[in-house]
């Protein structure tokens, strides 16, 4: 089966019709003000239509509140909600709910006991998405460009698909997939020149390494 590739984190047209063109199957945007990709309302809504139904459009949130999930659902439209934030499994469910959209909830990963917490999320998440803690000090919790120890992946058995990510770029995704045999990658950080400034061919490379190792 093909390995499901996301973008994470553009906030251009040409950066998005370059994740198209590699053959992305999702692109994210993210609302986390905090973040160096974040998008307001507007920017996202021409972002969306700039892919149409080329791709998924994942609106990444990080424990964001009912009224920001409305306008997201609502103005931007997208495929797929990723949760990156603290949310727990009652949270999880009620946004699936309320919006009506799938999610796919990102858990930290440094050591066996986290993936436990996996049971807990995967009968209220339509997916999962395994990402390294961040740093100590780290103002995002996510996008840090950190891997954890893709081991600990080997194996996994879940009800639910799961994608990775965490500090993968187009030199070490295809070893990250020998090892994990993970449905799907993610990537932000090992795309970009500087934070928050994709680099075309650097997502290209992704994308082909990625596809390549399938
Ligand atoms: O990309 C961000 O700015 C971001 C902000 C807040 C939470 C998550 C974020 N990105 C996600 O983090 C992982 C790993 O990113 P990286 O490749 O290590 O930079 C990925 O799932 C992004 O979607």
């Amino acid at each position: 089966m093909t390995t499901l590739v996301k973008i994470c984190g553009l906030r251009t047209p040409e950066t998005v019709e370059a994740a198209l063109a590699g053959g992305a199957d999702m692109v994210g945007l993210v609302f986390f003000p905090r973040s160096p990709r974040n998008v307001s309302i507007e920017e996202a809504k021409r972002l969306r239509a700039v892919v149409g139904d080329r791709a998924a459009v994942v609106a990444l949130v990080v424990d964001a509140d009912d009224a920001l999930l409305d306008a997201i659902r609502d103005e931007v439209r997208p495929d797929l909600l990723q949760l990156h934030g603290r949310e727990t499994p009652e949270r999880v469910a009620a946004i699936r709910e309320r919006t009506g959209l799938p999610v796919m909830k990102a858990l930290g990963v440094s050591d066996a006991a986290d993936l436990a917490r996996a049971a807990a999320y995967a009968p209220v998440a339509d997916r999962l998405l395994f990402d390294a803690k961040p740093p100590q000090g780290a103002v995002l919790p996510g996008g840090n460009g950190v891997a954890f120890d893709w081991r600990l992946l080997a194996g996994l058995d879940l009800p639910k698909p799961f994608m990775l990510s965490g500090g993968l770029d187009p030199g070490n995704v295809a070893e990250a997939l020998a090892v994990t045999r993970a449905p799907g990658v993610d990537v932000s950080s090992g795309v970009e020149r500087a934070p928050g400034d994709k680099d075309p061919e650097r997502i290209a490379a992704f994308i082909k390494a990625a596809r390549g190792a399938a």
